[in-house]
C-alpha cells in the first residue's frame, strides 16, 4: 500500500516528518549549551549585572568579533529552549537584551552549586563517542558501547586519562554539592539522631562534607577506591576510607548510597545492597537503613520531559558503564533479593529520591 494511504491526512504525514526531524536534531541542543559554557555566556551575563545586548555580549566574548551573527543565532536557540531569556530594554527603540534563567545560572562557573562541570563532562566527546557505536554494540560480545569503542572500561581510560579523570571527577563533585546542600535543607530528618553514616563510593566527600558540617554530632565515613581518596583530608567528624564496596562496608547507623547503584546490573547491585546491611548497626533512633539517592522511572505520560530525562540518564548508564535506570518494580525486587523487608520512596530530589530501605 502507498505511504499516502495508510496516513489519515497529509497534514499527519508532516507532522511525522517534523518529529523524526526533531529527534534526528536533538544533539543539537547539547551542542549549544556546550559551546555556551565554554564561551562563558552564563559569566559574561552575570558580570554585566543587568541584562546585555548582543552587541555587548559580543565585546565581552573571548570570540572573533566578526561572528556575531553566529553569536545571535547561538542566543535565539538558547533563548527558545529556555536556557536564556530576552526581555525589551527600551520600549521606543525596541532594543532587546539577554538575561539569566535560573537554568543559566546553575552554569555560572563561580556559583557554588555550578552545574557546568557535569553538562560539560556528559558532553565531552569521550562521553559522547560510545554513542556512534551503539548499532555496533548491539552485535559484538562487549559489556558496554564504552568497550566496543575503546576496548576498555570506563576505569581503565580514566586511568590513562589523567585529564578525563579530573573532569569527570569535578562532574560527580559538583553534582554532590548540589545534592549535598538540598540534603541538608530539605531532608534532615534522615540524619537526626544519627551516630556514624557512611557514604559508599562517596567519591571526593562533597554530601559527607555537606552532613559533617550540618550535624557535629554525626560522624561521616566516605569509602570509595584508594586513587580517589588518597591525600583527601579529614575533619574532626569526616574521615576518608580507602575500600571495595564489593568486600567490606564499615559499620554505621545508615549506609548512603548516592548515584551508585545505577551504575551497576542487578547482580552487583544485590550483591552491594548485601554488603550494606551486613553494615548496619541496627538502631531504634532513626538508622538501621540505606539511604538510596537515585531515580525511580515512572514513565507516566503527564511527566513527559522528566521521563524523558531519566531515560536519557537510562541509555547512558547502559552505554557508558553497564547500569540503568529501575521503576519501583525493579527497585523492590533488589532490595528484596539483597534481604531487606521494607523500603519508603520520598521524591524529594527532583528526578531522584530519596529511598530508605530497612532490614
Ligand atoms: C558515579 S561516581 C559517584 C560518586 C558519588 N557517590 C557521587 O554521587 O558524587 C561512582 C564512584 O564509585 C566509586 N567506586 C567504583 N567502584 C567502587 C568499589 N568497588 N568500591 C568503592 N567505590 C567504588 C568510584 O571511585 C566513584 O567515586
Ligand atoms: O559517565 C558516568 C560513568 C559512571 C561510572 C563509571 C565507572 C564506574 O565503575 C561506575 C560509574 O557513572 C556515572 C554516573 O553515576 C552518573 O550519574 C553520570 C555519568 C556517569
Amino acid at each position: 500500500m502507498a505511504f499516502l494511504d495508510i496516513v489519515d491526512s497529509t497534514q499527519e504525514l508532516l507532522d511525522a516528518q517534523a518529529h523524526v526531524w526533531n529527534h534526528t536534531f536533538s544533539y543539537v541542543n547539547s551542542m549549544c549549551l556546550r559551546c555556551a559554557i565554554q564561551l562563558g555566556i552564563p559569566d559574561i551575563i552575570h558580570e554585566h549585572d543587568k541584562p546585555i545586548t548582543l552587541s555587548r555580549l559580543v565585546d565581552a566574548l573571548p570570540m572573533n568579533k566578526a561572528k556575531s551573527h553566529g553569536l545571535n543565532r547561538l542566543m535565539r536557540i538558547l533563548v527558545h529552549s529556555k536556557i536564556f531569556e530576552k526581555v525589551n530594554i527600551s520600549e521606543e527603540e525596541e532594543e532587546e537584551a539577554y538575561s539569566l534563567t535560573t537554568a543559566s545560572r546553575l552554569l555560572l562557573r563561580d556559583e557554588p552549586l555550578s552545574f557546568a562541570p557535569f553538562a560539560l563532562a556528559m558532553i565531552d566527546p569521550i562521553q559522547m563517542y560510545p554513542f556512534h557505536h551503539l548499532f555496533e554494540w548491539f552485535n559484538d560480545e562487549s559489556p558496554s558501547p564504552f568497550h566496543t569503542k575503546n576496548g576498555k572500561d570506563f576505569w581503565e581510560l580514566a586511568a590513562n586519562e589523567k585529564k578525563w579523570n579530573q573532569v569527570f571527577n569535578e562532574a560527580m563533585a559538583s553534582d554532590a554539592r548540589f545534592v549535598g546542600s538540598i540534603l541538608v535543607k530539605e531532608c534532615k530528618h534522615l540524619f537526626e539522631g544519627l551516630n556514624i553514616v557512611v557514604d559508599v563510593a562517596g567519591g571526593t566527600g562533597m554530601v559527607a562534607k555537606a552532613l559533617a558540617d550540618s550535624f557535629p554530632s554525626l560522624k561521616s565515613i566516605v569509602l570509595d577506591l584508594p586513587h580517589v581518596v588518597a591525600g583527601l583530608e579529614a575533619s574532626e567528624n569526616l574521615r576518608f576510607e580507602s575500600g571495595d564496596m564489593f568486600q567490606f562496608i564499615p559499620p554505621a547507623d545508615a549506609v548512603l548510597l548516592k548515584w551508585i547503584l545505577h551504575d551497576w546490573s542487578d547482580e552487583d547491585c544485590v550483591k552491594i545492597l548485601e554488603k550494606c546491611k551486613e553494615a548496619i548497626i541496627p538502631s531504634r533512633n532513626n538508622g538501621g537503613k540505606v539511604i538510596i539517592l537515585d531515580m525511580i522511572v515512572d514513565g507516566s505520560k503527564e511527566k513527559e520531559k522528566e521521563t524523558e530525562t531519566q531515560l536519557h540518564f537510562d541509555m547512558m548508564m547502559m552505554t557508558v558503564v553497564t547500569g540503568k535506570e529501575r521503576s519501583e518494580k525493579e527497585w523492590a525486587s533488589l532490595f528484596f533479593a539483597a534481604g531487606f523487608n521494607n523500603y519508603k520512596i520520598t521524591p524529594i530530589l527532583g528526578l531522584r529520591s530519596v529511598i530508605e530501605v530497612f532490614p
